[in-house]
Protein backbone atom coordinates (compact mmCIF):
# COMPACT_ATOMS: atom_id res chain seq x y z
CA UNK A 1 0.00 0.00 0.00
CA UNK A 2 1.14 3.53 -1.18
CA UNK A 3 -0.48 5.69 1.67
CA UNK A 4 0.59 4.71 4.99
CA UNK A 5 -3.52 5.35 5.81
CA UNK A 6 -5.15 1.93 4.25
CA UNK A 7 -8.35 3.05 3.00
CA UNK A 8 -11.35 1.52 4.92
CA UNK A 9 -9.04 -1.40 6.77
CA UNK A 10 -11.73 -1.72 9.55
CA UNK A 11 -14.89 -1.21 7.21
CA UNK A 12 -14.13 -3.27 4.25
CA UNK A 13 -14.52 -7.50 4.39
CA UNK A 14 -12.98 -9.43 0.93
CA UNK A 15 -15.12 -12.12 0.32
CA UNK A 16 -13.85 -15.01 -1.77
CA UNK A 17 -16.22 -18.43 -2.82
CA UNK A 18 -13.39 -21.28 -3.25
CA UNK A 19 -13.71 -24.69 -4.32
CA UNK A 20 -9.46 -24.81 -5.42
CA UNK A 21 -7.30 -23.15 -3.42
CA UNK A 22 -6.00 -19.68 -2.30
CA UNK A 23 -2.51 -19.85 -3.37
CA UNK A 24 -3.67 -16.29 -5.55
CA UNK A 25 -3.25 -14.59 -2.34
CA UNK A 26 0.21 -14.35 -2.37
CA UNK A 27 -0.07 -11.72 -4.94
CA UNK A 28 -2.38 -9.74 -3.45
CA UNK A 29 -0.65 -9.75 -0.37
CA UNK A 30 0.45 -6.16 -0.65
CA UNK A 31 -3.03 -5.06 -1.20
CA UNK A 32 -5.35 -7.38 0.88
CA UNK A 33 -3.31 -7.97 3.59
CA UNK A 34 -4.86 -5.56 5.76
CA UNK A 35 -8.16 -6.72 5.35
CA UNK A 36 -9.92 -9.11 6.60
CA UNK A 37 -11.30 -11.87 4.41
CA UNK A 38 -14.23 -14.23 4.43
CA UNK A 39 -13.91 -17.60 2.82
CA UNK A 40 -17.00 -19.56 1.48
CA UNK A 41 -15.27 -23.23 0.81
CA UNK A 42 -17.99 -24.60 -1.75
CA UNK A 43 -18.17 -28.30 -2.31
CA UNK A 44 -16.72 -31.43 -0.06
CA UNK A 45 -16.47 -29.83 3.69
CA UNK A 46 -14.21 -32.47 4.27
CA UNK A 47 -11.87 -30.97 2.33
CA UNK A 48 -9.48 -28.66 3.83
CA UNK A 49 -8.76 -25.21 2.38
CA UNK A 50 -5.11 -23.91 2.65
CA UNK A 51 -4.58 -20.11 4.20
CA UNK A 52 -1.87 -18.33 3.24
CA UNK A 53 -0.29 -17.11 6.40
CA UNK A 54 -0.49 -13.75 7.77
CA UNK A 55 -4.32 -13.07 6.44
CA UNK A 56 -6.69 -12.41 8.89
CA UNK A 57 -9.36 -14.56 7.89
CA UNK A 58 -12.69 -16.51 9.17
CA UNK A 59 -13.58 -19.57 6.62
CA UNK A 60 -17.08 -20.99 6.31
CA UNK A 61 -18.04 -24.62 4.90
CA UNK A 62 -21.30 -26.05 4.01
CA UNK A 63 -21.60 -27.32 7.72
CA UNK A 64 -21.04 -23.84 9.05
CA UNK A 65 -23.79 -22.68 6.65
CA UNK A 66 -26.18 -25.46 7.49
CA UNK A 67 -25.39 -24.83 11.16
CA UNK A 68 -25.36 -20.72 11.31
CA UNK A 69 -28.72 -21.19 9.18
CA UNK A 70 -30.56 -23.90 10.01
CA UNK A 71 -33.51 -24.08 7.62
CA UNK A 72 -33.15 -21.14 5.67
CA UNK A 73 -29.56 -22.49 4.52
CA UNK A 74 -31.60 -24.00 1.86
CA UNK A 75 -31.21 -20.90 0.07
CA UNK A 76 -27.69 -20.96 -0.43
CA UNK A 77 -26.49 -22.51 -3.35
CA UNK A 78 -24.31 -25.49 -3.29
CA UNK A 79 -21.95 -26.42 -5.88
CA UNK A 80 -21.89 -22.56 -7.81
CA UNK A 81 -19.52 -19.61 -6.80
CA UNK A 82 -23.55 -18.29 -6.26
CA UNK A 83 -22.28 -19.39 -2.18
CA UNK A 84 -20.40 -16.27 -1.64
CA UNK A 85 -23.21 -14.31 -0.89
CA UNK A 86 -23.18 -16.17 2.52
CA UNK A 87 -19.80 -14.18 3.09
CA UNK A 88 -22.05 -10.70 2.13
CA UNK A 89 -24.74 -11.82 5.00
CA UNK A 90 -22.23 -12.89 7.68
CA UNK A 91 -19.93 -9.73 7.10
CA UNK A 92 -20.47 -6.82 9.81
CA UNK A 93 -18.22 -4.46 7.52
CA UNK A 94 -20.09 -1.77 5.95
CA UNK A 95 -17.93 -2.52 2.08
CA UNK A 96 -17.37 -5.82 0.54
CA UNK A 97 -15.09 -6.57 -2.49
CA UNK A 98 -15.92 -9.88 -3.86
CA UNK A 99 -13.11 -11.54 -6.16
CA UNK A 100 -12.52 -14.98 -7.46
CA UNK A 101 -9.56 -17.35 -6.96
CA UNK A 102 -8.48 -17.16 -10.34
CA UNK A 103 -8.04 -13.40 -10.16
CA UNK A 104 -4.85 -11.78 -10.21
CA UNK A 105 -2.97 -8.52 -10.39
CA UNK A 106 -3.09 -6.50 -13.62
CA UNK A 107 -0.68 -4.59 -14.77
CA UNK A 108 -1.64 -1.04 -16.50
CA UNK A 109 -0.47 0.35 -19.45
CA UNK A 110 2.20 2.08 -17.83
CA UNK A 111 3.28 -1.05 -16.20
CA UNK A 112 1.90 -0.46 -12.90
CA UNK A 113 0.64 -3.17 -10.47
CA UNK A 114 -3.44 -2.06 -10.54
CA UNK A 115 -4.61 -2.24 -6.28
CA UNK A 116 -7.87 -2.98 -7.69
CA UNK A 117 -9.23 -3.11 -4.19
CA UNK A 118 -8.05 0.79 -3.80
CA UNK A 119 -9.75 2.17 -7.14
CA UNK A 120 -12.76 -0.17 -5.94
CA UNK A 121 -12.66 2.09 -2.61
CA UNK A 122 -12.34 5.50 -4.42
CA UNK A 123 -15.32 4.33 -6.92
CA UNK A 124 -17.81 3.56 -3.98
CA UNK A 125 -16.49 6.90 -2.09
CA UNK A 126 -17.27 9.36 -4.94
CA UNK A 127 -20.79 9.94 -5.78
CA UNK A 128 -22.65 8.58 -9.10
CA UNK A 129 -24.42 10.64 -11.88
CA UNK A 130 -27.47 8.38 -13.23
CA UNK A 131 -29.19 10.88 -14.30
CA UNK A 132 -27.30 12.55 -17.01
CA UNK A 133 -24.50 11.13 -18.58
CA UNK A 134 -21.32 12.61 -18.40
CA UNK A 135 -19.17 12.37 -21.42
CA UNK A 136 -15.62 12.48 -20.17
CA UNK A 137 -17.11 9.87 -17.76
CA UNK A 138 -16.20 9.59 -13.99
CA UNK A 139 -16.18 13.48 -13.09
CA UNK A 140 -14.59 12.91 -9.67
CA UNK A 141 -11.29 11.68 -10.97
CA UNK A 142 -8.20 13.66 -10.91
CA UNK A 143 -8.08 15.80 -14.40
CA UNK A 144 -11.67 14.69 -15.16
CA UNK A 145 -15.12 17.00 -14.35
CA UNK A 146 -18.03 17.75 -15.59
CA UNK A 147 -18.66 18.69 -19.24
CA UNK A 148 -20.33 21.94 -20.49
CA UNK A 149 -23.86 21.76 -20.38
CA UNK A 150 -24.01 19.37 -17.58
CA UNK A 151 -26.62 20.62 -15.23
CA UNK A 152 -25.01 21.98 -12.37
CA UNK A 153 -28.33 20.87 -10.21
CA UNK A 154 -26.92 17.30 -11.00
CA UNK A 155 -23.39 17.24 -10.00
CA UNK A 156 -23.52 16.30 -6.55
CA UNK A 157 -24.65 12.76 -7.59
CA UNK A 158 -25.91 10.25 -6.24
CA UNK A 159 -24.14 7.53 -3.20
CA UNK A 160 -22.65 4.70 -4.80
CA UNK A 161 -23.59 1.52 -4.46
CA UNK A 162 -21.55 -1.08 -6.46
CA UNK A 163 -18.56 -0.58 -8.10
CA UNK A 164 -18.23 -3.13 -10.84
CA UNK A 165 -14.59 -4.25 -12.62
CA UNK A 166 -13.42 -5.83 -15.38
CA UNK A 167 -11.04 -8.06 -16.37
CA UNK A 168 -7.74 -8.61 -18.46
CA UNK A 169 -6.87 -11.90 -20.50
CA UNK A 170 -9.60 -14.12 -19.90
CA UNK A 171 -13.06 -12.05 -20.57
CA UNK A 172 -15.96 -13.23 -18.98
CA UNK A 173 -18.01 -14.37 -21.89
CA UNK A 174 -21.09 -16.68 -22.13
CA UNK A 175 -20.42 -20.06 -23.30
CA UNK A 176 -21.80 -19.82 -26.79
CA UNK A 177 -18.99 -16.86 -27.22
CA UNK A 178 -16.58 -18.87 -25.70
CA UNK A 179 -17.02 -21.94 -27.91
CA UNK A 180 -16.73 -19.72 -30.74
CA UNK A 181 -13.65 -17.39 -30.01
CA UNK A 182 -11.97 -20.04 -27.52
CA UNK A 183 -8.58 -18.18 -28.24
CA UNK A 184 -10.10 -14.73 -27.78
CA UNK A 185 -7.99 -12.24 -25.03
CA UNK A 186 -9.02 -9.39 -23.86
CA UNK A 187 -5.85 -7.04 -23.85
CA UNK A 188 -8.01 -4.16 -24.23
CA UNK A 189 -7.15 -1.60 -21.20
CA UNK A 190 -9.62 0.87 -21.23
CA UNK A 191 -9.25 3.87 -18.77
CA UNK A 192 -12.72 5.03 -18.02
CA UNK A 193 -15.13 4.56 -14.95
CA UNK A 194 -19.16 5.04 -16.13
CA UNK A 195 -22.19 5.59 -13.84
CA UNK A 196 -24.71 2.91 -15.84
CA UNK A 197 -27.36 5.57 -16.33
CA UNK A 198 -30.82 5.26 -14.35
CA UNK A 199 -33.28 3.19 -16.42
CA UNK A 200 -30.52 1.02 -18.02
CA UNK A 201 -29.62 -2.64 -17.22
CA UNK A 202 -26.26 -3.98 -17.10
CA UNK A 203 -24.61 -7.99 -16.78
CA UNK A 204 -23.05 -7.65 -13.69
CA UNK A 205 -20.33 -10.01 -13.16
CA UNK A 206 -19.40 -11.16 -9.62
CA UNK A 207 -15.53 -12.06 -10.38
CA UNK A 208 -14.30 -8.22 -9.30
CA UNK A 209 -17.02 -6.61 -7.43
CA UNK A 210 -17.27 -4.49 -4.52
CA UNK A 211 -20.16 -2.32 -3.10
CA UNK A 212 -21.78 -0.55 0.08
CA UNK A 213 -23.42 -3.33 1.87
CA UNK A 214 -25.23 -0.71 4.30
CA UNK A 215 -26.60 0.32 0.86
CA UNK A 216 -27.74 -2.37 -1.26
CA UNK A 217 -26.40 -5.62 1.07
CA UNK A 218 -29.62 -7.45 1.16
CA UNK A 219 -30.22 -6.94 -2.26
CA UNK A 220 -27.08 -9.08 -2.97
CA UNK A 221 -28.66 -12.45 -3.56
CA UNK A 222 -26.83 -14.39 -5.92
CA UNK A 223 -30.01 -16.85 -6.38
CA UNK A 224 -30.35 -20.51 -6.51
CA UNK A 225 -28.16 -22.05 -8.37
CA UNK A 226 -25.69 -25.24 -9.25
CA UNK A 227 -26.67 -28.75 -7.55
CA UNK A 228 -30.32 -29.56 -7.65
CA UNK A 229 -31.15 -26.48 -9.85
CA UNK A 230 -31.84 -26.20 -13.37
CA UNK A 231 -29.68 -23.34 -14.02
CA UNK A 232 -26.10 -21.82 -13.57
CA UNK A 233 -23.82 -18.76 -13.83
CA UNK A 234 -26.68 -16.69 -13.61
CA UNK A 235 -25.71 -15.68 -9.72
CA UNK A 236 -24.46 -12.56 -10.53
CA UNK A 237 -26.25 -11.51 -13.49
CA UNK A 238 -29.34 -12.12 -11.71
CA UNK A 239 -28.13 -10.28 -8.36
CA UNK A 240 -26.87 -7.35 -10.43
CA UNK A 241 -30.60 -6.88 -12.32
CA UNK A 242 -32.35 -6.88 -8.90
CA UNK A 243 -29.51 -4.21 -7.45
CA UNK A 244 -30.10 -2.29 -10.63
CA UNK A 245 -33.61 -1.72 -10.08
CA UNK A 246 -33.71 -1.47 -6.49
CA UNK A 247 -30.95 1.19 -6.83
CA UNK A 248 -32.96 3.06 -9.87
CA UNK A 249 -35.44 3.36 -7.42
CA UNK A 250 -33.63 4.26 -3.99
CA UNK A 251 -31.61 6.89 -6.08
CA UNK A 252 -28.32 5.37 -5.87
CA UNK A 253 -25.47 4.45 -8.31
CA UNK A 254 -23.58 2.10 -10.09
CA UNK A 255 -20.55 2.19 -11.74
CA UNK A 256 -18.62 0.15 -14.09
CA UNK A 257 -14.78 0.11 -15.88
CA UNK A 258 -11.95 0.12 -13.37
CA UNK A 259 -10.15 -1.42 -12.12
CA UNK A 260 -8.97 -4.44 -13.95
CA UNK A 261 -7.86 -7.41 -12.53
CA UNK A 262 -6.19 -10.54 -14.72
CA UNK A 263 -8.58 -13.38 -14.69
CA UNK A 264 -6.10 -16.46 -16.02
CA UNK A 265 -8.57 -19.76 -15.86
CA UNK A 266 -11.02 -20.16 -18.69
CA UNK A 267 -13.94 -22.21 -17.36
CA UNK A 268 -14.82 -25.10 -19.77
CA UNK A 269 -17.30 -24.00 -22.35
CA UNK A 270 -19.20 -27.05 -22.58
CA UNK A 271 -19.72 -27.29 -18.68
CA UNK A 272 -20.83 -23.90 -18.81
CA UNK A 273 -22.92 -24.39 -21.57
CA UNK A 274 -25.17 -27.04 -19.89
CA UNK A 275 -25.48 -24.86 -16.84
CA UNK A 276 -26.03 -21.62 -18.77
CA UNK A 277 -28.45 -22.65 -21.51
CA UNK A 278 -31.82 -22.39 -20.17
CA UNK A 279 -30.91 -18.38 -18.88
CA UNK A 280 -29.82 -18.06 -22.32
CA UNK A 281 -33.82 -18.55 -23.52
CA UNK A 282 -35.38 -17.26 -20.14
CA UNK A 283 -33.50 -13.95 -20.26
CA UNK A 284 -35.33 -12.96 -23.19
CA UNK A 285 -38.00 -12.74 -20.73
CA UNK A 286 -36.52 -12.19 -17.37
CA UNK A 287 -34.76 -8.83 -18.76
CA UNK A 288 -38.84 -7.23 -20.14
CA UNK A 289 -39.84 -8.43 -16.53
CA UNK A 290 -36.95 -6.50 -14.92
CA UNK A 291 -37.37 -3.38 -17.38
CA UNK A 292 -41.03 -2.59 -16.47
CA UNK A 293 -40.38 -3.39 -13.22
CA UNK A 294 -42.13 -0.15 -10.71
CA UNK A 295 -41.71 -0.62 -6.66
CA UNK A 296 -44.34 0.70 -4.85
CA UNK A 297 -43.50 4.20 -2.97
CA UNK A 298 -43.93 2.24 0.47
CA UNK A 299 -40.67 0.51 -0.83
CA UNK A 300 -38.38 2.36 1.29
CA UNK A 301 -35.75 0.10 2.44
CA UNK A 302 -34.18 -2.62 0.53
CA UNK A 303 -35.74 -5.51 2.24
CA UNK A 304 -38.97 -3.83 1.59
CA UNK A 305 -37.40 -3.46 -2.35
CA UNK A 306 -36.91 -6.96 -2.27
CA UNK A 307 -39.67 -8.47 -0.71
CA UNK A 308 -41.61 -6.95 -3.38
CA UNK A 309 -39.57 -7.91 -6.15
CA UNK A 310 -39.97 -11.62 -5.28
CA UNK A 311 -43.54 -10.95 -5.15
CA UNK A 312 -43.37 -9.66 -8.58
CA UNK A 313 -41.17 -12.51 -10.21
CA UNK A 314 -43.36 -14.87 -8.49
CA UNK A 315 -46.30 -13.43 -10.44
CA UNK A 316 -44.63 -12.94 -13.60
CA UNK A 317 -42.02 -15.06 -14.35
CA UNK A 318 -43.62 -18.48 -13.00
CA UNK A 319 -45.25 -19.32 -16.34
CA UNK A 320 -41.79 -19.24 -17.54
CA UNK A 321 -41.06 -22.16 -15.25
CA UNK A 322 -41.67 -23.15 -12.11
CA UNK A 323 -37.91 -22.62 -10.88
CA UNK A 324 -39.03 -18.82 -10.57
CA UNK A 325 -41.50 -19.93 -7.55
CA UNK A 326 -38.47 -21.56 -5.89
CA UNK A 327 -36.33 -18.49 -6.48
CA UNK A 328 -39.10 -16.24 -5.17
CA UNK A 329 -39.10 -18.19 -2.23
CA UNK A 330 -35.44 -18.30 -1.78
CA UNK A 331 -35.29 -14.82 -2.41
CA UNK A 332 -37.59 -14.03 0.89
CA UNK A 333 -35.59 -16.82 2.72
CA UNK A 334 -32.43 -14.91 2.09
CA UNK A 335 -33.99 -11.39 3.72
CA UNK A 336 -35.15 -13.37 7.06
CA UNK A 337 -31.51 -14.74 6.98
CA UNK A 338 -30.14 -11.71 6.18
CA UNK A 339 -32.64 -9.58 9.04
CA UNK A 340 -31.85 -12.59 11.13
CA UNK A 341 -28.04 -12.19 11.27
CA UNK A 342 -28.27 -8.30 11.15
CA UNK A 343 -30.94 -6.77 13.48
CA UNK A 344 -32.01 -3.53 13.18
CA UNK A 345 -29.20 -1.48 15.39
CA UNK A 346 -31.52 -1.29 18.68
CA UNK A 347 -31.87 2.55 19.09
CA UNK A 348 -31.61 3.53 23.07
CA UNK A 349 -33.33 5.81 25.46
CA UNK A 350 -33.08 8.96 23.46
CA UNK A 351 -33.50 7.60 20.06
CA UNK A 352 -30.43 7.36 18.85
CA UNK A 353 -29.56 4.23 17.46
O1 LIG B 1 -18.85 -24.89 -7.93
C1 LIG B 1 -18.10 -23.90 -7.80
C2 LIG B 1 -17.34 -23.36 -8.88
C3 LIG B 1 -16.51 -22.28 -8.66
N1 LIG B 1 -16.42 -21.72 -7.42
C4 LIG B 1 -15.55 -20.56 -7.19
O2 LIG B 1 -16.18 -19.46 -7.83
C5 LIG B 1 -15.21 -18.65 -8.51
C6 LIG B 1 -15.51 -18.63 -9.98
O3 LIG B 1 -15.23 -19.90 -10.49
P1 LIG B 1 -14.52 -20.08 -11.95
O4 LIG B 1 -13.37 -19.15 -12.02
O5 LIG B 1 -14.25 -21.52 -12.15
O6 LIG B 1 -15.68 -19.66 -12.93
P2 LIG B 1 -15.75 -18.50 -14.00
O7 LIG B 1 -16.59 -18.98 -15.12
O8 LIG B 1 -14.43 -17.94 -14.38
O9 LIG B 1 -16.52 -17.42 -13.07
C7 LIG B 1 -17.30 -16.41 -13.62
O10 LIG B 1 -18.56 -16.90 -13.97
C8 LIG B 1 -19.46 -16.65 -12.90
C9 LIG B 1 -20.17 -17.92 -12.61
O11 LIG B 1 -21.22 -17.65 -11.76
C10 LIG B 1 -18.65 -16.17 -11.75
O12 LIG B 1 -19.31 -15.35 -10.84
C11 LIG B 1 -17.66 -15.43 -12.52
O13 LIG B 1 -16.66 -15.04 -11.71
C12 LIG B 1 -13.85 -19.24 -8.12
O14 LIG B 1 -13.36 -18.53 -7.00
C13 LIG B 1 -14.16 -20.69 -7.79
O15 LIG B 1 -13.24 -21.25 -6.84
C14 LIG B 1 -17.18 -22.20 -6.36
O16 LIG B 1 -17.10 -21.66 -5.23
N2 LIG B 1 -18.00 -23.28 -6.58
MN1 LIG C 1 -12.60 -17.76 -13.42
Amino acid sequence: MTSARVLLKDELDIVIPTIRNLDFLEMWRPFFQPYHLIIVQDGDPSKTIKVPDGFDYELYNRNDINRILGPKASCISFKDSACRCFGYMVSKKKYIYTIDDDCFVATDPSGAKINALAQHIQNLLCPSTPYFFNTLYEPYREGADFVRGYPFSLREGVPTAVSHGLWLNIPDYDAPTQLVKPLERNTRYVDAIMTIPKGTLFPMCGMNLAFDRHLIGPAMYFGLMGDGQPIGRYDDMWAGWCCKVICDHLGLGIKTGLPYIYHSKASNPFVNLRKEYKGIFWQEDIIPFFQNVVLSKEATTVQKCYVELAKLVKDKLSKVDPYFDKLAEAMVTWIEAWDDLNPPAKSNANGKA
